[in-house]
């Protein structure tokens, strides 16, 4: 699969996103982090816009289901885009094909949820986080960057816990299940968030998905 066809894919969503989900009125708008949402502000710099209110928001995703629960936190920054989703009034995920499951959260994305811990509880959470059935649950690594952890924009660390494919139906109990425990701050799951999501395919077509989300705002 080559790099040029996956970033086409990428913009092609958020060309596309941002062409169907922005008006010319005034409006604040969202965005999130990741390599895709980097299309969805080339796209919005072309656009002209004043800012009064969180309207819409975009972000990219590690994997969506078939009904737009979305695992997020691959860069680390699922707190902070969980803020900006949840002051939007239309969430909307941009995505390369790759991230795009057949039904369930899990199925491509095998490296587990994200889940942002305060520092001092991290062995007590990765202790629950077994309890509660998962596969597997490591502290990540900031790797070649620097000795130790990943540390948050807030300060906190991130756990990738495998709990395998996970139902559609299931999703929102484990996610309430696990923002219940003791030291996590905030989960990688985002359910009844996205109500649209853009996916570009490696034919150079866009999928389009809609789906209704409680009002937030
Ligand atoms: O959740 C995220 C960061 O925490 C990103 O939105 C997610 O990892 C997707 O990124 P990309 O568009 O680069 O594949």
């Amino acid at each position: 699969m080559s790099e040029e066809l996956i970033e086409k894919s990428k913009k092609l969503a958020a060309f596309a996103a941002v062409n169907e989900n922005v008006s010319k009125s005034d409006r604040i708008i969202g965005v999130g982090s990741g390599s895709t949402v980097v299309y969805v502000a080339e796209r919005l710099g072309q656009l002209e816009n004043k800012e009064k209110f969180i309207y819409v928001a975009f972000d990219g995703a590690d994997e969506i289901d078939t009904n737009l629960n979305l695992i997020k936190g691959g860069g680390a920054a699922l707190y902070q885009e969980k803020l900006v989703a949840s002051l939007s009034r239309k969430f909307v995920v941009v995505a390369d094909f790759r991230k795009q499951s057949p039904e369930r959260l899990g199925h491509f994305w095998r490296k587990g949820v994200p889940i942002e811990v305060v520092p001092n509880s991290y062995v007590k959470v990765l202790k629950d986080l077994f309890k509660l059935g998962a596969n597997s649950a490591t502290l990540r690594d900031a790797g070649k960057a620097k000795a130790g952890p990943v540390v948050t924009d807030n300060g906190n660390f991130v756990i990738d816990a495998d709990f395998g494919e996970i139902p559609l139906n299931k999703v929102k109990e484990l996610d309430e299940k696990l923002i219940r425990l003791v030291g996590v701050v905030e989960t990688g799951f985002f359910v009844d968030y996205a109500e649209k999501a853009y996916i570009g395919n490696e034919d150079g077509s866009i999928t389009s998905l809609s789906v209704s989300v409680p009002a937030r705002l």
